[in-house]
């Protein structure tokens, strides 16, 4: 609605138009905080940390080791959302026929992703599980390669990801990389038992690690968006916690 009001300039009447009061909603103004130059920009005082591996590498692990840490907080993937949205459950759709389901999962993962890149974080440093970058790279574009992804649907997916990366600051300061055999994994995800992931199988893994090595190690396939520091996560919990200790420094001065 316009905002007018009749005013009486030099003796006649004049329409002015004015601007409705500026409103601000609470998520735009979170995504496009901007300089005086209309530049996104992030609140560089803070750090962001994302911890990236392969299904059941142990990050969440990793997240609760480090989150009774001072002036530092964790977010964890938010899987839970991703299992039911409203009633439905994304993740185990795109397990049961993933040509079908893969792109709506994949949107509902960048949203939620995207949430938690912008949220606000009330600790100097904020240690995420993953990130919207790994999102892309690794899961949608394995969804592509192994032909299980229309390619109309890769094509939408893809321009949605570069607008966000283009137009929000979703800059990341470390990625920590938990490097793990697929086997490792197979292992551990068949131990955690998640009913949605029951019928994966390792041949996935290998896919999916395949495809971090080549974007986190080898830094040969897309972007890195930030430093790495590569952890050998094969080993048990106390030796894993022992490699935590010996680069909290380095991941809390990220
Ligand atoms: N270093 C480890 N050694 C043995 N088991 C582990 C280790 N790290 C995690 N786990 C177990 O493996 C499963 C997957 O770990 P989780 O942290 O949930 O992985 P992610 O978050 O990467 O999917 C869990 O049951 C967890 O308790
Ligand atoms: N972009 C993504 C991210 C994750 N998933 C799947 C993989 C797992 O089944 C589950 C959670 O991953 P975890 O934290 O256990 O490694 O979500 C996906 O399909 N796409």
């Amino acid at each position: 609605m316009l905002f007018s009001a009749a005013v009486r300039v030099c003796g006649r009447l004049r329409l002015v138009i004015q601007r409705p009061p500026a409103r601000v909603c609470p998520v735009m103004s979170r995504l496009f905080h901007s300089d005086s130059q209309g530049n996104s920009v992030k609140d560089k005082a803070k750090s962001t940390i994302c911890v990236e591996g392969n299904i059941a590498s142990g990050k969440t692990s990793c997240l609760e080791y480090f989150s009774n840490t001072a002036n530092l907080e964790v977010l964890t993937e938010p899987v839970a959302k991703w299992r039911n949205v409203q009633g439905h459950n994304p993740l185990g759709l795109m397990y049961t026929d993933p040509t079908r389901w893969g792109l709506t999962l994949q949107t509902y993962v960048q949203l939620t992703m995207l949430d938690v890149h912008t949220r606000p974080s009330v600790a100097p440093v904020k240690m995420m599980e993953r990130s919207i970058h790994s999102a892309k790279y690794i899961f949608v574009e394995n969804l592509y390669k192994s032909a299980k992804m229309p390619e109309v649907d890769y094509v939408v997916l893809s321009e949605w990801f570069n607008w966000i990366t283009k137009n929000i600051d979703l800059s990341v300061d470390l990625i920590v990389y938990l490097r793990t055999s697929p086997e490792t994994c197979y292992q551990r995800l068949k131990m955690r038992c998640r009913e949605e992931e029951r019928l994966i199988p390792l041949d996935y893994l290998h896919a999916i690690h395949e495809l971090y090595e080549e974007w986190l190690v080898k830094q040969s396939s897309f972007p890195v968006p930030a430093p790495v520091l590569v952890i050998d996560a094969d080993k048990n919990m106390e030796e894993m916690i022992q490699h935590y200790e010996e680069h909290r420094g380095k991941i809390l001065a990220a």
